[in-house]
């Protein structure tokens, strides 16, 4: 797991790192530049174009006066730099730099507080104007500079974090900040980074280490946590000799409507590919012939009003891919909350289900796992104003159930009793599409069926289901649901390998 940290945090492991390293402040710089262009030569390799480094007078300006000169050590013909010298405040490590940057004979100039914004017509903007110490949002000469920068579209790759940007804590309404085409960012992704919020602000994000104490960062305990492959790799259980079909759980699914019973055929069949030992479907009769014809593995209970199911013979239960939200349902959901007390998964519908219904949310069984998507979140537990807001309320409401809540995401946000937050990072545009939810529960509930705990079940399979449709979006532009479910096997094999 990768620790996130909060800005507030970083600047503290930065001071720890220069005090036991041990390392200067201007050397730490000097590393964290070395590594930015590093990664940006990788990118743009192209040694003639015309590139302004736009540089604030704090320590991301000492950065980008640090990436200037080194731009130019590496070929790089056309660096220029503009240095936005709005108040006279400068940290020790810009100046430094600073001197290092007119021995190098670099053209530069300096915008003053009130002057007219000088024309540019570079090819490419490195953005050092202010990183991680924002602290208010931008506004006079700074807001002038960002919005002539943001209306010339030129592809901006921003030092750490685009200038105007909050890195963690609620991001306030109508936000100016300097649009990045990448953000090369030092050590770790922040937190916000990985929320919807930032999408209007940066197309991508790259990560480059610039040498951090470790056991520091770790030793902050951050609930906020980046799950990592070899953290599932760690976590699977190896299929082994001499076991069989009751080693590995049977799951039940209860799903599907006669209009909507692809969702519990692809739930069901996700189910059985990540390798439940047996998966049978709670399903109306009108759905058999497809399930028998598509999934002969897959066992069926015919629903009627309200089936005769035997509850212990389960080793986990899902329940609500296009269940409907009618009476029987609701009957249903209710009857699976008070005859099986093991944890199970509660989707879709049986969420719509429990946000109608609000008392149903003290019946979940403990270690349960529940999977809404932004919607059903506010449904269940009120509207809310922004991401950060929703992670509050998941570690509160994790914490309130006794359960795991998967709140689905491009980065996909797992909250769990003890209070810790798990960002997925696998998963891609190309499985923008239906069912593809019906899939992760089929995931996840077959882990949990297979001995999985609900905290292990969530980040293997929310990491699993991502990293399938990444592999396939390899070679294919839209990736579906069904897809997904059938290329697990694969991926799973991978990870075990
Ligand atoms: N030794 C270190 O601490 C390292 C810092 N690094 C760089 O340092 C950056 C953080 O530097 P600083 O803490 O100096 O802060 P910044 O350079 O981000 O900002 C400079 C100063 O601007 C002021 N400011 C905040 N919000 C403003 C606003 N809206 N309008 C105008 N002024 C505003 C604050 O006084 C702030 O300290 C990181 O993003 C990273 O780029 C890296 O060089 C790695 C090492
Ligand atoms: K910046």
């Amino acid at each position: 797991m990768i620790p996130l940290l909060t800005a507030a945090q970083i600047s503290q492991v930065d001071n720890y790192t220069i005090a036991h390293e041990p390392i200067t402040s201007i050397a730490l710089m000097e590393r964290a530049s070395e590594a930015f262009v590093v990664a940006f030569t990788c990118d743009y390799p192209d040694k003639a174009k015309n590139i302004t480094v736009y540089c604030g007078t704090g320590n991301n300006g000492g950065d980008g006066l640090a990436i200037a000169r080194l731009l130019k050590n590496n070929f790089y013909t056309n660096v220029s730099v503009k240095i936005a010298r709005f108040s006279q405040k400068s940290t020790p490590e810009f100046e430094h730099n600073f001197v290092q940057l007119k021995s190098v004979g670099i053209d530069f100039f300096v915008i003053n507080a009130d002057d007219e914004i000088p024309f540019d017509d570079s090819e490419i903007i490195i953005d050092a104007l202010l990183g991680s110490g924002l602290n208010r949002p931008l506004s006079g000469d700074y807001a002038k500079l960002v919005e002539y920068l943001n209306n010339l579209h030129t592809t901006v790759v921003a030092v750490d974090v685009p200038t105007g940007f909050y890195t963690d804590g609620q991001i306030p309404g109508n936000l100016l900040v300097l649009k990045a085409r990448q953000v090369i960012t030092f050590q770790q992704a922040k937190i916000n980074f990985l929320l919807p919020e930032s999408a209007p602000f940066m197309d991508d994000f790259k990560v480059v280490d610039i040498g951090l104490d470790k056991p520091f960062i770790a030793s902050l305990n951050s609930p906020y946590q980046l799950i990592e492959e070899s953290d599932v790799r760690q976590m699977l259980k190896p299929r082994k000799p001499f076991s069989h079909k009751g080693t590995y759980g049977h799951a039940l699914i209860i799903a599907g409507q006669p209009q909507t019973m692809g969702a519990a055929l692809l739930c069901s069949s996700a189910c059985a590919h990540t390798g439940a030992g047996l998966t049978t479907v709670c399903i109306p009769q009108s759905g058999l012939v497809a399930l028998n014809t598509s999934m002969p593995e897959i066992m069926a209970i015919i629903r009627n009003d309200l089936p005769d199911i035997k509850w212990e013979k389960y080793n986990t239960i899902a329940i609500g891919p296009g269940l409907g939200t009618d009476a029987s349902s609701i009957e249903l959901l209710r009857a699976v909350f008070k005859e099986y007390k093991r944890p199970v998964v509660i989707d879709a519908d049986a969420l719509n289900m429990i946000a109608d219904n609000k008392d149903l949310l003290l019946n979940i069984p403990a270690g349960s796992v529940i999977t809404p998507h932004m919607k059903e979140f506010d449904r269940l537990f009120g509207q809310h104003t922004s991401w950060w807001q929703r992670i509050e309320t998941v570690i509160s409401k994790a914490k309130q159930y006794n359960i795991c809540i998967l709140l689905k995401n491009r980065y996909t946000i797992i909250g769990t009793p003890e209070g810790k937050i798990y960002f997925n990072p696998t998963g891609n545009p190309a499985m923008a599409s239906g069912g593809m939810g019906d899939v992760l529960t089929g995931v996840i509930t077959s882990l949990l069926a297979q001995g999985y705990a609900a905290r292990e079940a969530c980040i293997i399979g929310a990491y699993i289901h991502g990293k399938a449709g990444d592999e396939l979006s390899n070679q294919l532009s839209v990736v579906l649901a069904g897809q997904v479910a059938k290329h697990i096997p694969a991926t799973l094999a991978k990870m075990r390998a």
